[in-house]
């Protein structure tokens, strides 16, 4: 085994790392771990400050960078496979608006043509046109129906789709993009802006459609009946035109706020509420509750701002109609009084005109609602051209099989140089080859990188990647191979980590355990369990290994969560495993049962274990003493407690701890 440190930088990694379709990896910048692209992750040479948190840290920003046109790629996306379903609704609503406006110029042609017919004891013509005005809002009402049932499949089915993306997306995004996007944001991104486009498609939609089809059909049937008039009512669109594009341009950045606004108040409630025990033990209810509620007044501040736009836009376009309808049916009126214009045509041309503004005042809010789903859309786009900063390996190479007599799999850290996207160099340079079967313990002060050193053996960061030519950040190998090059199943398989959080999913103790082997019997679960000495508080909870651990999450203990989480290890029976030890206060009893278990499921496999207990490092071949991302003691426990060095002191002052 070797250690070694240099004085090297690490090399500037993440840079310029393009996602598929051009979209940035990490957030659109290189911020990473000595990251150095474009400045703002000012890597630093002895990784002294690559930073990332800074103010060009994108991910301070609820809307991460978004490719440009990647909100219309989803969309499109989203839509393709429903492509014919989506023409089906287009000609449905067609047909439907073209049903609806020949009301009118049925009017028209009743009083011109047909009303006259009927005094002259020709009843066919009105009769004929009844018939068509009931058949036509018939027609109407059935494709109105039809076209109802078919968006709402298609905004279903988008829908659907679009919260399992976002769910996948999340699940399969590395651990540094988690650490600091923060699962609150992520929630809102599934939650309130998957709704705002919920809103959008199924009731908003429609009637945009709507609306932009009616002024279309209205101008033409308006330009058939006179020309004069339908070019009056057509020009009367230009100031609105200007109006709605005003309307537009300011709702879209208010939108965009209200989105953010939103996604930082389920931040702080999901904060909140997750971190509800440190909350009331340090009376923080106080600080948390105003901080709610100023951040609750922002999003009323911001909704405040979307009315009064919202107001504006409607007084302005009330004007417009008004004065447009007033001054062409004046117009009309004069032309009619001087023989110019037939009668029926000036009231079509009024209904027309009536039809034709009523709607605009409402186009108003179908376009907040499309301003806030395209706002919500842009930051769902902006979410799902994140990319995995550990990638899944393209040319995936296999493990060696793992023969019987040789328990374990061998890691080496070959010349491995890594820091945080958000800080200083951890590992300048770090050399460490660990045999197979090895129990390694590792101690050392806090923050001296024990954990990091876990973290890149179970592949939750990468070295940090460099451009050609310069010198490399090194790699981690399992059994010889990069762990970069290997599938994550088989990574998985082979590398095992037990965080000190124990953590149980929801569902029952007995899937609980599974989660290590998804195939395991319920014969083979129970072994695990025995094993490692779960089985007998498993049994004694009140359904056994059915026990919901969610519903009774209140009666496993720390120490019994640790064993659920040995067991599972235990059954996934990896090459590799590392334990992050709880530092927890287990009572006594805890401890040993804890300490029982750790015997058993470290026997057999290469074992990393983040030491916090000294009574853990005795059972360890070997121990390595850390200290600023260097190994600076490394030998077996009792040659090191018979030395001179750090350890023998840690170890002299937790002897007389004991006394
Ligand atoms: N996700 C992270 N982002 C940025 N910096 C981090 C992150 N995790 C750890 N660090 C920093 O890296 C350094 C090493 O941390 P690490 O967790 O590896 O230390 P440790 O020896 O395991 O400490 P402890 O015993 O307290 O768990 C510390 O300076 C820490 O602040």
């Amino acid at each position: 085994m070797t250690t070694s440190a240099s004085s090297k930088p690490v090399a500037s990694g993440h840079q310029s790392d393009e996602g598929p379709g051009g979209a940035p990896e990490h957030g659109g910048g290189p911020v990473g771990a000595g990251g150095a692209g474009d400045g703002a992750g000012s890597p630093g040479p002895g990784g002294s400050g690559p930073g990332g948190s800074g103010p060009g840290d994108p991910f301070d920003r609820d809307d991460l960078p978004t490719p440009k046109g990647a909100s219309r790629t989803l969309l499109r996306s989203l839509l393709s496979p429903m492509r014919r379903t989506v023409w089906l609704a287009a000609v449905l609503i067609l047909l439907q608006q073209a049903t609806v406006q020949a009301g009118p110029l049925l009017v028209a042609y009743a009083i011109d043509s047909a009303v006259p017919a009927f005094r002259s004891n020709d009843h066919g013509p009105l009769i004929a046109v009844a018939v068509v005005y009931l058949g036509s809002a018939l027609l109407s009402g059935l494709l109105q129906y039809a076209f109802v049932r078919v968006s709402a499949y298609v905004s279903q089915g988008v829908l659907l789709d679009l919260r399992g993306r976002i769910f996948r997306h999340g699940q399969a995004l590395s651990v540094d993009f988690h650490e600091r996007y923060t699962s609150g944001r992520l929630i809102a991104r599934a939650t309130s802006d998957v709704e705002s486009l919920r809103e959008l498609l199924t009731e908003g939609l429609e009637e945009l459609l709507g609306v932009c089809l009616s002024v279309f059909y209205i101008s033409l049937l308006l330009l058939y009946l006179d020309w004069g008039l339908g070019a009056a009512a057509v020009a009367s669109f230009a100031p609105l035109v200007l109006l709605i594009r005003s309307f537009q341009r300011r709702s879209k950045r208010v939108y965009s706020e209200r989105s953010t606004a939103t996604a930082a108040f389920i931040v702080k409630f999901t904060e909140t509420m997750n971190g509800i025990r440190p909350v009331q033990a340090f009376r923080r209810e106080r600080t948390n509750e105003a901080e709610f509620g100023r951040l609750n007044r922002v999003h009323e501040r911001v909704n405040g701002t979307a009315m009064l736009e919202m107001a504006r836009y409607v007084v302005g376009s009330r004007f417009i109609a008004n004065f447009a309808v007033a001054a062409i049916v004046m117009w009309g009126a004069y032309r009619v009084a001087s023989g110019g214009l037939e009668l029926g045509v000036l009231a079509a041309a009024a209904l027309y005109l009536r039809r034709l503004y009523d709607p605009i005042d409402r186009l108003g809010m179908f376009l907040n609602a499309y301003q806030s789903a395209a706002a919500s859309l842009e930051k769902i786009a902006g979410l799902l051209a994140q990319r995995p900063s550990v990638p899944e390996a393209t040319h995936p190479k296999p493990l060696p099989e793992r023969s019987a007599g040789r328990p374990g799999r061998e890691v080496v850290f070959d010349g491995v140089r890594f820091a945080y996207r958000t800080g200083g160099e951890v590992l300048p340079r770090f050399d460490l080859t660990l045999r197979a079967g090895q129990t390694v313990a590792v101690v050392g002060a806090t923050g001296a990188g024990k954990s990091t050193l876990a973290k890149l053996v179970a592949r939750f960061y990468d070295p940090p990647p460099v451009p050609d030519g310069e010198p490399s950040n090194g790699r981690v190998l399992l059994d010889g191979v990069d762990l970069r090059e290997l599938s994550t199943p088989e990574l998985r398989r082979g590398v095992v980590m037990v965080t000190q959080e124990a953590f149980l999913f929801s569902g029952t103790v007995a899937d609980n355990i599974a989660i290590g082997r998804p195939d395991a019997t319920r014969d083979e679960i129970e072994r695990a369990a025995k094993a490692i000495g779960a089985h007998d508080f498993i049994v004694a909870l009140p359904d056994g290994y059915d026990t919901d651990v969610r519903k009774r999450g209140g009666r496993i203990s720390a120490g019994q969560r640790q064993l659920v989480a040995f067991a599972r290890a235990l059954l996934a029976d990896p090459g590799v495993l590392i334990l992050d030890e709880a530092t927890s206060s287990l009572d006594i009893p805890g401890e040993r049962a804890v300490q029982r278990a750790m015997d058993t499921v470290l026997r057999g496999r290469t074992a990393v274990v983040i030491a916090h207990r000294l009574s853990t490092v005795e059972i360890a071949d070997r121990v390595l003493v850390m200290a600023a991302g260097r190994i600076v003691e490394d030998g077996p426990p009792a040659q090191l407690i018979a030395g001179q060095g750090r350890f023998a002191d840690l170890h002299q002052a937790w002897r007389d701890s004991l006394v």
